[in-house]
């Protein structure tokens, strides 16, 4: 199956006492055009392993293997997502969108783009506001549309939500869920609520202190309500690869 291939992926670095292994030989696959969810709590690696995807930084071991037409297209093919929207506040929503496009395009072409990827978010009502006239999850979807306009064919998304109340970050997990079925590209998000992997992924990879421990492929359609039948199980699942058994005691 074609797709992004690690092979013994490991970061490591160099600490006082030792040296930390962020990431620790993981091997997997990324089927183009799945959905992955990375789960894991703080320090597992996950903003690690992004920061690799996005050739942000070099692995210490192991390599990434991008499919030939991804890996013609450069770092262009690979589009970041952070947590906090890094909106520039001077700038409109539209000119946002637009600015790291102009210089590379001519205008007609920034435009364009920058009009498709308004339309594609909602966007369109909002694009001469600014920043600070808009709400969070508005400019969680201007940050979206920031990465979206180079059209990526990899979507890469730390913690998108991490900053939003609870009805905004449900909302905008379905708007995701319904932007990777339009445009069939290939999303990779990380997150450590395991509420929002399992109603996200169609893969969910567990992983703890840099090594994969489980994975959990999910056939089932968005999007998941928590009252589906395999949730608690599932859950169950993950949270034991985590934590262990013995801290689940409260759990059952
Ligand atoms: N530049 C660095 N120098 C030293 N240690 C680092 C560096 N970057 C990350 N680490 C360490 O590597 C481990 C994995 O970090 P990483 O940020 O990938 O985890 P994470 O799962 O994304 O956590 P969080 O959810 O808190 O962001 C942590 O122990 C972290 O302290």
């Amino acid at each position: 199956m074609e797709g992004i291939r690690l092979q013994g992926l490991t970061k490591s670095y160099a600490l006082p006492g030792g040296t930390l292994r962020a990431l620790d030989g993981l091997s997997l696959c990324l089927p183009s055009g799945s959905f992955t969810v990375v789960l894991g709590r703080s320090g597992s690696g996950k903003t690690t392993l992004l920061r690799l995807l996005a050739g942000l930084e070099a692995p210490t071991e192991g390599r990434i293997l991008f499919p030939p037409a991804l890996a013609s297209r450069g770092r262009s093919a690979v589009g970041l997502v952070f947590q906090e929207p890094r909106l520039m506040p001077w700038l409109t929503v539209e000119e946002n969108v637009a600015f790291a496009l102009k210089g590379r395009l001519d205008g007609e072409a920034v435009a364009e783009r920058t009009d498709s990827t308004l339309a594609l978010l909602g966007l369109e009502a909002f694009r001469s506001a600014y920043p600070d006239q808009i709400s969070g999850g508005m400019a969680q979807r201007v940050a979206l549309g920031r990465t979206l306009v180079f059209d990526p064919e990899v979507i890469l998304m730390d913690e998108p939500f991490g900053a939003l109340d609870y009805f905004t970050r449900r909302r905008l997990q379905g708007e995701i869920a319904e932007l990777h079925r339009r445009t069939a590209k290939t999303f990779i998000l990380v997150t450590h609520d395991v509420e929002e992997a399992l109603a996200l992924g169609d893969t969910v990879v567990v992983l703890e202190a840099g090594r994969v421990v489980d994975r959990l492929d999910i056939l089932l359609p968005r999007p998941r309500e928590t009252g589906w039948p395999q949730f608690l199980p599932l859950r169950r699942r993950v949270l034991e690869a985590i934590v262990g058994g013995d801290d689940l005691a409260g759990d059952r």
